[in-house]
This record gives structure tokens, C-alpha cells and sequence, in this order.
């Protein structure tokens, strides 16, 4: 059986993967992250993870690669990660009171079979006051994040609701992906606690 390598610095999507049971080694892809400009988000998902997962299989060309990319879209608009402290401003503004949708392209990959798709959840935020997105900025949390917040961290202060796998706002959509690796032969393991 083929071993899983992670093609990913995101320190969540370690987390959620080992967390549902996947014996895995973290090697992250090194080139540029560009947008396909013009491009869909789901298009733009899946062939940024598209990319990093070809560049990891060179390397390593006898394993499982799955590389992932999360972006959120405002009214068609991609949302990535902020580049500074207004933007992510802006971002959070834009998003106060509204419905947005967080996008996750996932690629697994081995030399004989590639494997690309992407999960659509749909998260509506409160209406936010200045005062709370301020102090929100003053923190660290924004700033490595598609769309400038954390669902999972302090961000959870501003989701009124989530449509779809919440997971999959953290950065990877695990059910989905989970049915993808079986076809891989990759399955989860069940530790006993007793
Ligand atoms: C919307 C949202 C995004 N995120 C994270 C998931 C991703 O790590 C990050 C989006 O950036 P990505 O470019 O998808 O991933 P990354 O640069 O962190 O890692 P790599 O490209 O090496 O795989 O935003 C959250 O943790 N919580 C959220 O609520």
C-alpha cells in the first residue's frame, strides 16, 4: 500500500486529517501560488490544488499526494487571503450581514490515477459593529486565512449560520475526501481506547 503525503503548510488541514485517523508525512509544495485570474472559484480551487499536487509527486512519485486550496467568493468575487491589515478590513465589512460561500479544491494524486474536486459550504455572518472587527484585526487570526477569519477560532463570533461541511471552511471537506482516498486504498484507522 502506497503511504499519503499531505502537500500542505496549513497547519488545520494537519490537524483535521490526523484527527480523523490518517497516518500521513507533511511535504509542502513550493511554488507560487497564483491565481488563474478570470477563473470561477471552483475552477480556481481545483487547479491551484491541482498544482501543488504535481509539483509534490515529482518528488515523490511512489505515494499518494493530496494537496488542497481554500478561497471564499462574495458575490462571484474570490476572496484569498488578505495581503494587509485594511484589506482584511475590507474583507470582513464586505462580508458583515451576508451570505458568502467558502470553496475547498482538493487534488489526489498518484502517477496512474489523479483525482480532482471541489465542496461548496455557504456561511452567513452577522451584521458586525467596527469596535468587534477592530479588535478582531489586532489579533493574529486573520491574516493566514481565506477570507480573513477563522471559523474555527474567534471567527466563530461573527457565523450566524453554516450551510454544508464545516469542515470544509477549515480548509478540507474530510467525509468527501475520505470517500476519494478509499479509491486509493488510503482508509482511516480506528484506535481502540481501551
Ligand atoms: C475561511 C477559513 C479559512 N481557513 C484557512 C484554511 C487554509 O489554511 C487557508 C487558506 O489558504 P490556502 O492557500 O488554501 O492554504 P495554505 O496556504 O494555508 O496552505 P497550503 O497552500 O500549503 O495547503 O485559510 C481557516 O482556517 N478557517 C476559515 O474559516
Amino acid at each position: 500500500m502506497s503511504s499519503l503525503i499531505l502537500a500542505s503548510k496549513s497547519p488545520r488541514r494537519s490537524e483535521l486529517l490526523q484527527k480523523a485517523g490518517y497516518t500521513f508525512t507533511v511535504r509542502q509544495a513550493e511554488g507560487p501560488e497564483t491565481l488563474p485570474g478570470g477563473s470561477a472559484p471552483e475552477e480556481a480551487v481545483q487547479q491551484l490544488a491541482r498544482r501543488k499536487a504535481e509539483e509534490v509527486l515529482e518528488h515523490y512519485p511512489d505515494s499518494v499526494v493530496l494537496a488542497a486550496d481554500t478561497m471564499i467568493s462574495l458575490d462571484g468575487r474570490i476572496l484569498g487571503k488578505p495581503v494587509s491589515k485594511e484589506d482584511a478590513r475590507r474583507t470582513l465589512e464586505a462580508l458583515s450581514g451576508r451570505t458568502h460561500e467558502v470553496y475547498t479544491g482538493a487534488a489526489v494524486f498518484t502517477k496512474r490515477r489523479k483525482s480532482v474536486f471541489f465542496v461548496k459550504t455557504e456561511v452567513r455572518f452577522c451584521p458586525l459593529d467596527t469596535d468587534l472587527i477592530q479588535s478582531y484585526l489586532a489579533t493574529a487570526e486573520p491574516y493566514d486565512k481565506a477570507g480573513s477569519y477563522a471559523v474555527q477560532g474567534q471567527g466563530s463570533l461573527f457565523v450566524e449560520a453554516v450551510q454544508g461541511d464545516f469542515y470544509n471552511v477549515m480548509g478540507l471537506p474530510v467525509s468527501r475526501l475520505s470517500r476519494e482516498l478509499r479509491l486509493f486504498h488510503i482508509v482511516p484507522s480506528f484506535p481502540p481506547t481501551y
